[in-house]
């Protein structure tokens, strides 16, 4: 029997969402679209009537804004928001700021895809010649994480990414959800690829045929042990989520002329 719901929201499209390029730890705010695409998310839970209890964000903007936008759609601002690198996107690595199209062809689309979406593929580190080095780890966000800045990735693959979220999970998010209130995750792509890995049980080899479009609602109802009850619910227009999902499928392709 469903006894708590969670809603798991990779946030609006983001200005490098739209570019076509590996966005992960660098900064960049929600496009115009992924504004509206927030607003609509929080419009939709509203029609539903749902009550938000808390709202947990990674500490990129494009999460933080949407979690904002969601709560004021919703008119449930007063909901505490609580921030972690924890929930922060996969480190791309040296990836990071390339172009997935031109990247399919250089080194062919499967390459990509590994990298994308594989569960235990960790993409080339980024090292200090990286033209966005400097720009994340001097960022003073990074100074006032729960490890040491040293320690923070220089790339992860989805189980890396896992293995950095779990322990937020089980010790800050599951206490909450258990005590009754309905969680809101606003994340990313593959944190929420992550996190629904751990909860639905996915195997190594089917998480790679999981995408997540921008701005849609995960509903998952889950037991008192807080296992699914039913399969995952992307909320809203299914015709227009099958598109979405494919979009981001075929970011990944080389580009017809
Ligand atoms: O920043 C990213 O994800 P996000 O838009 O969910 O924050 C990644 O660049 C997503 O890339 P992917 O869809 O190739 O895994």
């Amino acid at each position: 029997m469903s006894k708590y719901k969670l809603f798991l929201l990779r946030h609006g499209e983001g200005a490098w969402n739209k570019e076509n390029r590996f966005c992960s730890w660098v900064d960049q705010k929600l496009s115009d679209n992924g504004i509206v695409e927030a607003q609509e998310c929080g419009r939709l839970l509203k029609e539903h009537g749902y009550q938000l209890g808390q709202v947990f964000t990674s500490i990129l903007s494009r999460s933080i804004h949407t979690a904002w936008l969601v709560l004021e759609a919703l008119g449930q601002e007063w909901v505490p928001v609580t921030k972690s690198w924890r929930l922060n996107e996969r480190h791309y690595g040296a990836l990071i700021g390339l172009n997935r199209a031109e990247m399919a062809l250089n080194h062919g689309e499967q390459q990509v895809k590994l990298w994308r979406r594989s569960y235990d593929i960790t993409p080339p580190p980024i090292d200090d010649s990286h033209p966005y080095f400097d720009e994340i780890y001097n960022d003073r966000r990074y100074m006032t994480c729960d490890v040491p800045k040293e320690q923070l990735p220089k790339s992860e693959s989805l189980k890396e990414v896992l293995d950095r979220l779990l322990p937020y999970w089980n010790e800050v998010i599951v206490p909450v959800i258990k005590s009754g209130q309905t969680v809101l995750i606003s994340g990313h792509g593959n944190s929420c690829r992550a996190l629904l890995k751990h909860l639905e049980g996915i195997s190594e080899t089917d998480i790679v045929n999981v995408t997540l479009p921008t701005g849609v609602p995960v509903l998952l109802e889950l037991d008192e042990d807080l296992r699914p009850v039913k399969p995952r619910q992307l909320l809203g227009d299914q015709a227009k989520i099958q598109e979405a999902i494919k979009k981001v499928e075929d970011q990944g392709k080389v580009q017809k002329k």
